[in-house]
């Protein structure tokens, strides 16, 4: 019989994650599969829980929570040989990855979605010795973005991120960062250096219109030394799609980057704070199959 383990984080959706297993289990029973039930109590667990289902097995891991249970659960595919295919029930406030991959951001069509027959193979990211999801952040805004309450993130939604961040890159003091990146290196001063996986970056979609996630590249934006009316009109092409085109911003796509500086800065990994310089960021494309709408 096919195994399917459920990871889940009750925490998740305004508390309310555990009133959708029912409906999951169903869903997979239904396609023939056996379920396991993880509940995350802490940080780590749903990575604990994804080892074991790689190193069992496992046909099937659907991780039901927000951005932060999926990149804890991917992160337990690191190293694995067997790597169950994946499906998402997507509960958090921002949920980058399922807008990327068109998985409905509603729960109950997110189940149902678990029923289609098609998997896309995704790129995942490796950051020093780990993995992430999605984006990468360096500077004072990585710190901001880690701080936004959870209350405030209900309340806001992506908004909450936009404007705390905005708030805070106006008053940003830029730091020295030295990036390499495949064969060419840029030095100077940035307030914030950004790396995102997908199109889709803190619920902005049209972040990085060209980034796909099965490109098998690391698509970086430099933002260079701005003052409050450039903080204005970056904020305005974040929503336009046309970021990449600021005269503000340094934009390169690539499949290994390494970042470094003489200060000490913070680190934002997929909505959560993140390891201190210096980064070594690769690519390992395809690696992972996500259950993934019928049609896009
Ligand atoms: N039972 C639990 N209680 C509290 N926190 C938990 C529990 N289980 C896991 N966590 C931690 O909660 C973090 C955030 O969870 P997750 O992203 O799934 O939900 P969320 O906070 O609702 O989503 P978002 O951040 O998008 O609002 C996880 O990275 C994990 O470390």
């Amino acid at each position: 019989m096919k195994q399917a383990m459920i990871i889940i984080n009750p925490s998740s959706g305004k508390e309310e994650a555990l009133a959708y297993l029912r409906d999951v289990q169903e869903v997979l029973e239904e396609q023939g599969y056996q379920t396991s039930v993880n509940e995350t109590a802490k940080e780590h667990d749903a990575t604990a829980f994804c080892i074991s289902a790689c190193e069992d097995c496992y046909d099937l891991v659907v991780s039901i929570g927000g951005d932060g249970t999926l990149h804890e659960t991917l992160n337990g595919y690191m190293d694995q040989a067997h790597r169950p295919k994946l499906g998402i029930v997507p509960l958090g406030t921002v949920n980058d990855f399922a807008r990327a991959l068109h998985i409905p951001l509603d729960p109950d069509e997110a189940i149902r979605t678990l029923r289609s027959t098609r998997l896309k193979p995704i790129d995942i990211g490796l950051i020093n010795d780990r993995i992430f999801a999605n984006v990468i952040a360096v500077g004072m805004l990585a710190e901001v973005l880690a701080e936004v309450s959870s209350e405030q993130k209900s309340k806001l939604g992506a908004f909450a991120y936009y404007k705390e961040g905005l708030k805070r890159l106006v008053n940003s003091p830029s730091n020295h960062l030295i990036i390499e990146h495949d064969d060419e290196t840029w030095v100077g001063e940035s307030p914030l250096f950004v790396a995102a996986l997908t199109n889709s970056v803190a619920g902005f979609e049209k972040m990085v219109p060209s980034a796909s996630v099965d490109d098998g590249l690391i698509h970086c934006f430099i933002i260079k030394d701005i003052n409050f009316f450039n903080t204005l009109t970056v904020g305005t092409s974040l929503l336009l799609g046309n970021l990449k085109d600021h005269s503000d911003v340094v934009y390169f796509t690539a499949k290994e980057v390494r970042v470094r500086s003489e200060e000490s800065l913070s680190t934002n990994i997929d909505g959560e704070a993140g390891p201190s310089l210096p980064l070594h960021l690769r690519i390992l494309p395809r690696h992972i199959d996500v259950i993934v709408p019928e049609e896009d």
